[in-house]
C-alpha cells in the first residue's frame, strides 16, 4: 500500500511568509479535497507533492522515502498527476495520449503491449472518450481534453492520484462521473488528493479536507470537521447559506 506524507512542509509561494507547515498523511482509501481561494497555493502544493517543484522547507515522502531522492520513473509508477493546465507539445491522437500513461512501465524504445493497449482503451471508455480514440487531441473541446487527461492517468493506474481541479471544463454529468471514478479508485485502495473550487462536490465526495488560506495558514482533517460554514466563509470571504441533503452539507452563496 503506497502512502504519501509531508513532514513540516512549507511550499514555496513567491513573496509569501512561510505560514503553517503541512504534516499530512495521505493514505489508501482516502479522498482529499483541497480548498482555497485563487492564489492560495493549491497548484503549487500539487506540484510540490509530485516532486516537480522543490519545497521551501520540509519533505515529501513516498512510502517513507524522500521524493526528491527518487527517479522520475519510480515516482511515476506510484503517483499520477492531472494538471490544471496542459500544453500539447506535438500532434498525438487520443489513444496515443492515453498510452503515455504506460511509459513509466516501459523501457526505452519498448513498444506498448496488447495489455497496455487494452488498459488505455478501457480508460478511454470509462471516461466516455473511446469514440475519439483516433482524433488529434488538439481538435478536442475543453471538456473532452480534460477527460482524456484523466483517462491518461487512469491508464497509468497510480496508487496516488493528485488531481488539480479534475472537474474543470466538465459538464454536470461528467463532473459527477469523474467524482464517482475517483471515489471508486479510493475504494479500490488508492489515495486521491484533489483541488476543487466546488464546495458541494467536496462535501459529497471527500472524506478529508485541507483548507489553504492565501497567507499560508492551513487546517486539515476529516471532512465533517472542516466543512463548517464559519471556516468556509472566512476562507473565501463569502457569506454562505447551508442546508443538508442525503446526509451531506450543501453550501449556497448568499448575495
Ligand atoms: N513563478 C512564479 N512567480 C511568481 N509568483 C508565482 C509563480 N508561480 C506561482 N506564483 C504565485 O503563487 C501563488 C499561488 O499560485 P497557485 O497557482 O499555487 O494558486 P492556486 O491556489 O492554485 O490558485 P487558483 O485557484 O487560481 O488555481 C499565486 O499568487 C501565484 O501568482
Amino acid at each position: 500500500m503506497t502512502r504519501l506524507q509531508t513532514t513540516e512542509l512549507i511550499i514555496d509561494v513567491p513573496g509569501r511568509d512561510d505560514g503553517r507547515p503541512l504534516s499530512l498523511n495521505i493514505e489508501p482509501g482516502q479522498v482529499w479535497g483541497v480548498l482555497g481561494p485563487n492564489g492560495a497555493g493549491k497548484t503549487t502544493l500539487m506540484h510540490t507533492l509530485a516532486g516537480l517543484r522543490a519545497p521551501r522547507s520540509g519533505e515529501v515522502l513516498l512510502d517513507g522515502q524522500p521524493l526528491l531522492a527518487l527517479k522520475r520513473r519510480q515516482i511515476a509508477r506510484h503517483l499520477g498527476l492531472v494538471f490544471q493546465e496542459r500544453q500539447d507539445g506535438f500532434p498525438a491522437t487520443v489513444l496515443e495520449t492515453a498510452l503515455i500513461g504506460r511509459h513509466p512501465f516501459l523501457s526505452s524504445w519498448q513498444m506498448e503491449s496488447a495489455d497496455d493497449l487494452a488498459l488505455a482503451r478501457r480508460a478511454l471508455t470509462r471516461l466516455d472518450v473511446a469514440h475519439l480514440a483516433d482524433r488529434l487531441v488538439s481538435t478536442l473541446s475543453g471538456g473532452e481534453r480534460q477527460r482524456v487527461a484523466i483517462a491518461t492517468v487512469l491508464t497509468q493506474s497510480p496508487a496516488i492520484w493528485l488531481a488539480d481541479e479534475p472537474t474543470n471544463h466538465l459538464d454536470l454529468h461528467h463532473q459527477i462521473a469523474v467524482m464517482e471514478l475517483l471515489t471508486e479508485e479510493a475504494v479500490n485502495g488508492r489515495a486521491v488528493f484533489m483541488c476543487l473550487h466546488d464546495l458541494n462536490l467536496a462535501a459529497r465526495w471527500c472524506n478529508h479536507v485541507l483548507l489553504l488560506y492565501p497567507d499560508g495558514e492551513a487546517c486539515w482533517g476529516p471532512a465533517q470537521q472542516m466543512l463548517v460554514p464559519e471556516a468556509l466563509e472566512s476562507l473565501y470571504g463569502q457569506r454562505l447559506a447551508t442546508t443538508e441533503l442525503d446526509g451531506a452539507p450543501v453550501f449556497v452563496p448568499v448575495r
